[in-house]
């Protein structure tokens, strides 16, 4: 087992470790913290709750090292009045480094491509939603924009966006989602259109979205949306029912993880694009602590599960696993034992995934337990804990059987908490040695210390969680 050390905050944190010392006994180490713990009392509202995040980030975005950090305000990024007003009524009060920086490239002529990249949680939606708002013209009633998102809950969280930061215009706008609009539609004219890409692919061909005044495609989640073993041919098809306009059509990919394979497409699909780029180190943000436990095999990872009910009722939390049924054993188990908690994957129906993810982000369910369906995206900011039930791993057909691990979905996941600057927590479960080293390579892939919490005191692990939220 990896020796521990002691970190600057004084958790205990495993020594870099090596193939060869991997876990054979899971019960050694005995980190000792203090602390207290702050609930995080935010509103369950995603506009509402901006505001107070907003009060309480103040000294964040003061500080030139964090991803929340501007010297410029939004007066100052060339926005139309009526999208300052949507900015300020939203709570918003000063761009992040990704707004300010990407906005002017964004809104200037002729309109340049961008592939963007920041952390998750620091404001990506916003830059991307301003830009469809700023090219619009509200006097034409024809589809003006279209955003592209891996899921439909994404598509409808920020068309949430798009509403309320357009509140102050005339901006009429139409998902494309599955089993929302009647299948005799025959025309949409809304000016921008937000959905996923079967459904925007099948708009497009049958000519109910008339596509020849688009100026603005934009694809959130970029890198998975181009992926060749995702959503890259869709999307394709979704870019190949454009119009070969004059300027041509703005291309606007933004993600917090743009891996190798998918870069070189991106640079194709965007061509000539302006580019905003991270580190491998700083992938992901300091706001988010992460742990691990080990249990003793699969059945103990439900034990340890049940055990945290406490902690992770605290906040809201998030729990992923690798598979659908997995998902739903664990909350009927769990259900039938007496606690409360959705369960939410992609073989469920439209509607009732609806349901489900607008009870979660109400607070009426405090316990999520999904599948990658909503590793990406989600901005729900009371989620203060996020649990790799089971780690992610590459798709069969990329895994070529050593059963990688998928760092760029575990940056995604454990970005679901620690939204704009605030405190988050991730725990992953490894349960035997494959996992744990598959945990070890994500550890190095993103330099980042992921710290050992026992599995057999609860008190103490509780008050080491509470102390990472304060
Ligand atoms: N300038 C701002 N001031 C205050 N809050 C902001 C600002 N910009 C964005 N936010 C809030 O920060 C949260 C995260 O923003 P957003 O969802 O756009 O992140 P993201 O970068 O797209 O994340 P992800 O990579 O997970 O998709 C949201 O609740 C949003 O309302």
């Amino acid at each position: 087992m990896a020796t521990l050390e002691k970190d600057a905050d004084g958790f205990y944190t495993p020594a870099p470790a090596t193939a060869a010392s991997a876990p054979e006994s899971k019960e050694d180490s005995k980190p000792k913290d203090e602390g207290v713990p702050p609930a995080d009392a935010a509103s369950t509202d995603l506009i509402d709750s901006t505001f107070e995040v907003n009060v309480t980030l103040a000294d964040q975005q003061l500080d030139p090292n964090s991803p929340l950090y501007s010297a410029k305000s939004f007066e100052e990024l060339g926005l139309h009045a009526d999208l300052l007003k949507g900015i300020y009524d939203m709570g918003f009060s000063k761009p992040s480094k990704i707004q300010e920086r990407a906005l002017p490239l964004l809104l200037s002529n002729p309109p340049t491509n961008m592939i963007g990249q920041s952390q998750s949680g620091t404001g990506k939606t916003a830059a991307f939603v301003l830009t469809m708002l700023s090219r619009v013209d509200f006097s034409v009633n024809k589809t003006q924009a279209l955003c592209l998102a891996p899921s439909r809950e994404l598509a409808r969280q920020i068309m949430s966006v798009v509403v309320a930061m357009g509140k102050f215009t005339a901006v009429q706008t139409e998902y494309a989602i599955k089993d929302n609009l009647p299948r005799n539609a025959t025309k949409v004219t809304a000016h921008i259109v937000v959905g996923t890409p079967g459904t925007m692919t099948d708009l497009l061909r049958r000519k109910v979205i008339d596509s020849s005044g688009i100026k603005v495609f934009v694809l959130d989640e970029a890198d998975n949306m181009l992926d060749q073993d995702g959503l890259g041919d869709q999307t394709l098809r979704v870019k190949n029912l454009l119009p070969r306009s004059t300027p041509p059509v703005q291309i606007i990919l933004f993600s917090a993880t743009f891996p190798d394979h998918v870069r070189s497409f991106a640079n194709k699909f965007a061509p000539n694009a302006n580019k905003i780029e991270l580190q491998r180190n700083e992938l992901s943000v300091d706001s988010i602590r992460q742990f691990y436990m080990d249990c003793r095999n699969e059945e103990h990872k439900y034990d340890i599960l049940v055990s945290l009910y406490g902690l992770l009722t605290i906040g809201q939390s998030i729990i992923f696993c690798q598979h659908r049924h997995t998902a739903d054993r664990i909350s009927q188990r769990m259900t039938a034992e007496g606690h409360k908690v959705a369960s939410l994957h992609g073989a469920k129906d439209a509607a009732e995934r609806d349901s489900i993810i607008d009870s979660f982000r109400e607070g009426r369910e405090k316990v999520l337990i999904t599948t990658n369906v909503i590793a990406r995206g989600i901005d729900i900011l009371q989620v203060n804990m996020v649990v790799n039930y089971d780690l992610p791993l590459m798709n069969e057909r990329e895994k070529g059987g050593d059963e990688r691990p998928d760092i760029e979905t575990y940056v995604h996941r454990i970005g679901r908490t620690g939204r704009f600057g605030r405190k988050g927590i991730s725990i992953n479960f490894v349960h035997d040695r494959k996992t744990w080293l598959q945990m070890e390579q994500i550890e190095k892939a993103l330099g980042k210390k992921i710290i050992r919490i026992e599995t057999n005191n609860i008190d103490e692990m509780e008050e080491k969680m509470k102390k990472a939220l304060k």
